[in-house]
């Protein structure tokens, strides 16, 4: 029985999340989840299914609410107060890294955003395998995580990196020739700049093969995940930036390949359901039967693959840049990213804006306030996470 805790259990991967572990019982036991506070009748109603221990909440003024919302939906199955559960509850922005560092056997962080970061530290300090979707904390933090980590010990939920994980098994590492990341292209694919400039977060939302929350589906739209992708892929396994090839498959069936250096290419293939990584991450190295449902080979169908068009979505190029810089780069350009998505969302920027602007902070930080590599530390890239947010929503409100 495998003790897990569950950062960000109310989004997209959380719930994934507990749909594998309902129907495991004897399998895995949710000791713990954590949530901002946005949606607390869906944690409420967690809490009652999974009887966490201990529950954390960034936004301690939801306390109260979640309180209520567990009462009420006790009551609507009938159950006077003393009949289920009531958790520990650990309030406040650090709440997310202290539970992280209870010692469960496996802590699944699938926050969004950089607010991933110290619980994944945490996480990794306290010996628990890390199943990590919250990629933003590993580009950010760069070998800050990876060090902190003994081999293995980290664990992607990141379908690609679930895939190079996969294919990695069937060689050796000086075998390894490229790794080829595989790109849905998003619902943009194939216009022109021109054709981006008046599209709307509604349109962006519109991903056309995974469904997906708020922020990781804009950035599929403007190809910063696969920016993102690409800088979580050089530091898990260690491969040089001009060894990792982008290519656009519009299915989302091959998750992505490596090409060893006898010319054979292993890809990973199954339909576009999360709850495959999600399940081969819970138990790293084996697989977890039936997790999710195979390719169907009885119809016909045609996998495409093609060039990334990095004049239209320069997102890829950008994150090239920011991670060879690496030190507080890849922060900035994530941090930059975060605050033009709330601004493109919100109506303040165009679509086009968001990696204009990522880009001008890339710039302006690297010819003033970098920190190299050698020198980083968790104040250098909390201070660059806040310089990015801070002058990409100054330059948005000067595009308004
Ligand atoms: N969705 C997917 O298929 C995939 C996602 N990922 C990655 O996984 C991560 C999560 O993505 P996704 O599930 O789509 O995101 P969602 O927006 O759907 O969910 C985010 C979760 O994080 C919680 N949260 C947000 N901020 C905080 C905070 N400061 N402290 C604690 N909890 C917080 C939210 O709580 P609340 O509801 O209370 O606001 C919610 O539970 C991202 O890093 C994403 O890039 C990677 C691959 C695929
Ligand atoms: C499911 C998953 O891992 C996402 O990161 C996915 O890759 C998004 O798709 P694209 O970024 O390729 O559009
Ligand atoms: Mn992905």
């Amino acid at each position: 029985m495998r003790s897990i805790v569950l950062l960000g259990s109310t989004g997209s991967i959380g719930t994934q999340t507990l749909d594998v572990i309902a129907s495991r019982r004897d399998q895995f036991r949710v000791v713990g989840l954590s949530a901002s506070g946005g949606n607390v009748d869906l944690l409420a109603q967690q809490v009652i299914d999974f009887e966490p221990e201990t529950v954390a909440l960034a936004r301690a003024s939801a306390a109260r609410d979640l309180q209520r919302a567990l009462y009420a939906a006790a009551n609507e199955r009938g159950w006077a107060q003393g009949e289920y559960h009531l958790p520990r509850l650990l309030l406040g922005p650090q709440a997310s890294t202290q539970l992280a560092g209870v010692g469960a056997d496996v802590v699944l962080n699938a926050i969004t955003g950089a607010a991933g970061l110290e619980p994944t530290l945490a996480a990794l300090a306290a010996g628990s395998t890390l199943a990590l979707a919250n990629k933003e904390s590993l580009v950010i933090g760069g070998h800050l995580v990876t060090e902190a980590a003994r081999p293995g010990q980290i664990v992607p939920v990141d379908s690609e990196h679930s895939a190079f994980a996969q294919a990695l098994r069937s060689g050796r590492a000086d075998e390894v020739r490229r790794l080829i990341l595989t790109a849905s292209g998003g619902p943009f694919r194939g216009r022109t700049r021109e054709e981006l400039v008046d599209v709307t977060p509604q349109q962006a939302m519109a991903h056309p093969t995974w469904d997906m929350g708020r922020v990781i589906t804009i950035n599929s739209a403007t190809l910063v995940n696969k920016g993102l992708e690409l800088i979580e892929a050089a530091l898990l396994y260690d491969v040089d930036y001009d060894d990792i090839t982008v290519t656009v498959h519009p299915q989302s069936m091959v998750h992505s390949m490596v090409e060893f250096h006898d010319g054979s290419t292993i890809a990973q293939a199954s339909p576009p359901d999360m709850r495959m990584p999600i399940g081969i991450a819970l138990t790293w190295p084996q697989r977890l039967e039936g997790a999710a449902r195979p390719c169907d080979w009885t119809t016909a169908s045609t996998w495409t693959f093609e060039p990334l068009d990095d004049d239209t979505f320069p997102a890829v190029q950008l994150a090239r840049r920011a991670g060879r810089a690496a030190g507080t780069a890849p922060a900035v350009y994530n941090a930059a990213n975060e605050a033009c998505v709330e601004a493109f969302w919100e109506g303040r920027i165009g679509f086009l804006d968001i990696t204009r602007i990522v880009g001008e902070c890339l710039d302006e930080h690297l010819a003033d306030g970098h920190v190299a590599d050698a020198e980083l530390t968790l104040d250098a890239v909390l201070a660059a996470d806040r310089w990015g947010r801070a002058r990409a929503t100054e330059l948005a409100g000067a595009a308004a």
